[in-house]
C-alpha cells in the first residue's frame, strides 16, 4: 500500500508544447458552468486539434464563440437535437471530459445530486463505448465516487472496459491543497490529494511537502479547507452553483497531463482510478499516483512510506465511504435495463 519516496518524483507543471501532438478532444455539458471555460481552455491549448462540444442546449454559440480564438484546431457544437449530434462529437476523440450534470446548492451534499447525474453519466459512458470506445474518459460529474463506478460498470457490461482509461477527476482539490499553503510556502507547489472526492474521502498529504512545517491546529484547518473548499464555494455562490472556473482550470490541467503524456512524456499525475491498492479492504476506487503514458495509466503508485500517522488515519476512515458511494453506483447500473 505504501511506496517510497524514491519512487515518487513530482512532474513539472505547464502548459508545455515542445512535444507536438494531435488530439480530437470532446466536451459533454460543454455549454454549462463547467463546460463553457473548460472549452476556452481547451482551445487555447496548442496540443488539441479538433474540439467536439456536446450538451442538450446552447453548444452552437458556445463553439462560435470560442471557434474564433485563433489556435488551429477547429470547433464543431452540436445539441440533442442535432441528427448523430453525440456520436459526431465523439467519433475520434481521444479524450472526453464530462461535466454534464446539475451542481450543488447550499445544504447539499454531493451524494443528493446522484440521483439526478447518475442516469446522466450512465447515458454519455453508453455513447462513449458505442462511438469513441478507445477514449479516456475525464469524468467532472458529481459524486465522482460514484459516477466512476458507473461510468466503469457501463463499460464493462458493453465489453470494452480498460481500467487504464476512465479516470475521476480529482485535480481541483490538489489546485485548491497547492493555493492554500502557497503563501506558506512562497512558491506554487504540487500537493499530493488521494482518496475520493467528497469530505472526509478528500485527503491532502501535507506531509509530502518539502520544506513544509505546520503545527497540528494549521494541519487540521488546512486539511479541513481542501475536504470542504467545494462547499466554502456553493456558501458564496448562494444558490447560483458551485466551483465552475476553478474547476475549468484544474480539468483542463489534467487534460493537458494526459496529451502530454500522450506525445511521449514522464507525467505523474493523481486521480480516482480502479486500483488493487485496498483489495484487501474490499475497495476497487481510489485517488492515487498515477504515472500517465499514450494509453492511460501506466503504473499505478502506491501511497508513499512516508505518509503521516494522522494521514494514514484519514485514510482509514474514508474506506466505508468510499465503499458505500462506490456500491451505490456499480448497484445503479446493475439494475438499469
Ligand atoms: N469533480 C469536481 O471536482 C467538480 C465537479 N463538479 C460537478 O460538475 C457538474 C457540472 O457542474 P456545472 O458545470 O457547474 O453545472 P451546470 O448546470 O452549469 O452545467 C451542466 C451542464 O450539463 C448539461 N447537461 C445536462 N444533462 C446533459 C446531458 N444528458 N448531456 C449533455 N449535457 C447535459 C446542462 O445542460 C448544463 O449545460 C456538477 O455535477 C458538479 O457537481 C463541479 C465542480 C468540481
Ligand atoms: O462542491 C461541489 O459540489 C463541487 C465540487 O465538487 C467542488 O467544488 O469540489
Amino acid at each position: 500500500m505504501f511506496a517510497s519516496r524514491n519512487a515518487i518524483k513530482l512532474a513539472a507543471r505547464s502548459f508545455s508544447t515542445s512535444v507536438p501532438s494531435q488530439s480530437k478532444v470532446a466536451v459533454l455539458g460543454a455549454a454549462g458552468g463547467i463546460g463553457q471555460p473548460l472549452s476556452l481552455l481547451l482551445k487555447a491549448n496548442p496540443r488539441v486539434t479538433e474540439l467536439g462540444l456536446y450538451d442538450i442546449v446552447n453548444t452552437p454559440g458556445v463553439a462560435a464563440d470560442v471557434g474564433h480564438i485563433n489556435t488551429l484546431s477547429n470547433v464543431a457544437g452540436y445539441t440533442a437535437k442535432d441528427a448523430d449530434g453525440l456520436k459526431k462529437t465523439l467519433e475520434g476523440a481521444e479524450l472526453v471530459v464530462i461535466p454534464a450534470g446539475v451542481p450543488r446548492k447550499p445544504g447539499m451534499t454531493r451524494d443528493d445530486l446522484f440521483n439526478t447525474n447518475a442516469g446522466i453519466v450512465r447515458d454519455l459512458a453508453q455513447a462513449c463505448a458505442e462511438h469513441c470506445p478507445n477514449a479516456k474518459l475525464l469524468i467532472i460529474s458529481n459524486p465522482v465516487n460514484s459516477t466512476v463506478p458507473i461510468a466503469t460498470e457501463v463499460f464493462k457490461k458493453a465489453g470494452v472496459y480498460d481500467p487504464k482509461k476512465i479516470f475521476g477527476v480529482t485535480s481541483l482539490d490538489l489546485v485548491r491543497a497547492s493555493r492554500f499553503i502557497g503563501d506558506k510556502v512562497g512558491k506554487v507547489v504540487d500537493v499530493p490529494v488521494v482518496g475520493g472526492h467528497a469530505g472526509v474521502t478528500i485527503i491532502p498529504l501535507f506531509s509530502q511537502v518539502e520544506g513544509l512545517s505546520l503545527t497540528q491546529e494549521e494541519r487540521d484547518a488546512l486539511t479541513h479547507r481542501v475536504q470542504f473548499g467545494g462547499d466554502e464555494v456553493v456558501k458564496a455562490k448562494d444558490g447560483l452553483g458551485s466551483a465552475t472556473l476553478s474547476m475549468a482550470y484544474a480539468g483542463a490541467r489534467f487534460a493537458d497531463s494526459l496529451m502530454r503524456a500522450s506525445a511521449g512524456e514522464d507525467v505523474l499525475e493523481w486521480a480516482f482510478i480502479r486500483t488493487d491498492l485496498f483489495k484487501n479492504e474490499g475497495l476497487e476506487f481510489f485517488s492515487t499516483y498515477v504515472k500517465l503514458d499514450k494509453n492511460g495509466v501506466k503504473e499505478i503508485l502506491p501511497l508513499p512510506e512516508s505518509i503521516s500517522e494522522y494521514e494514514k488515519e484519514l485514510v482509514k476512515n474514508a474506506i466505508p465511504e468510499l465503499k458505500k458511494s462506490e456500491t451505490k453506483g456499480t448497484n445503479f447500473v446493475a439494475s438499469s435495463n
